[in-house]
């Protein structure tokens, strides 16, 4: 794992932004997977000003995001087809018809699961996929213990996980009991990974990262065992690494 140590929240975000729109020019149909949370936010901002002036186009991209709540329709503000279509999607070229979110107001939540698969195998794997850390290590919403053998399916949530999101409704027991996310062993199909890490909170997570072992405790470890991922991680979140 390569580790790019940036000053604050807002290099990284530029940092992961250019990786983004050099990928997106290397290629003439790219496809991007994308995260939600606050991590994200910055880089996709930058993304928007850089198209805005023409500095790049989505047209030709194709984006798969890592996970949704279950329950909550698309049209909720909690919902991240909600935030995809705000942060980003409404804001720039990209053709609606390429844009790909698991459906967690689905009937049938284990097709949906075989049908997100399948798009992404149709599509031909992710180029460069774009990851965020939990505090207790998930990635997508793959919590600790998940099998690295896992491809799409349903999570329930830790505890902490809920906590951690709580931020974002109006009360606790609002937060979704369950996901739908890609899966490890999907992720890490992913031809390129960058994982982005920003704020004091997440040092210990950044610590058990870069220190720990390679555990299916700590999902997050996994990304050690790929060829070619990069940890962008500001000053405050890699205060306890060398
Ligand atoms: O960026 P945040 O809000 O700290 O969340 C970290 C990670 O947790 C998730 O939001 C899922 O809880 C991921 O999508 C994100 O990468």
């Amino acid at each position: 794992m390569h580790i790019i140590k940036v000053k604050d929240y807002t290099e990284m975000s530029r940092y992961a932004a250019q990786h983004v729109i050099k990928t997106i020019e290397d290629h003439d149909e790219p496809v991007l997977g994308l995260a939600t949370g606050s991590t994200p936010e910055g880089m996709y901002n930058y993304l928007i000003e850089a198209y805005q002036k023409q500095k790049v186009s989505f047209e030709n991209v194709t984006t798969f995001n890592l996970d949704e709540y279950i329950g909550v329709p698309a049209t909720d503000e909690n919902s991240y087809h909600y935030f995809m279509e705000h942060q980003l999607f409404k804001h720039i070229d990209v053709d609606p018809n390429h844009t790909h979110l698991p459906d967690g107001n689905t009937d049938d939540p284990q097709k949906e699961c075989l049908d997100y698969e399948k798009a992404l195998e149709d599509a031909g794997n992710i180029d460069l996929q774009v990851l965020g850390l939990g505090l207790n290590g998930h990635i997508g919403f793959n919590e600790p213990g998940t099998p690295f053998s896992s491809r799409t399916h349903v999570i329930e949530l830790d505890e902490s996980t809920r906590k951690a999101n709580a931020r974002f409704f109006d009360r606790k027991e609002d937060v979704p009991t369950h996901a739908i996310t890609m899966g490890i062993d999907s992720i890490m199909d992913s031809k390129e990974i960058i994982l982005m890490v920003s704020g004091e909170k997440k040092k210990e997570a950044v610590k058990q990262l870069v220190d720990g072992d390679i555990s299916e405790s700590f999902p997050a470890s996994v990304l050690k065992k790929h060829p070619n991922v990069t940890l962008i991680v500001d000053h405050p979140a890699a205060e306890l690494i060398d």
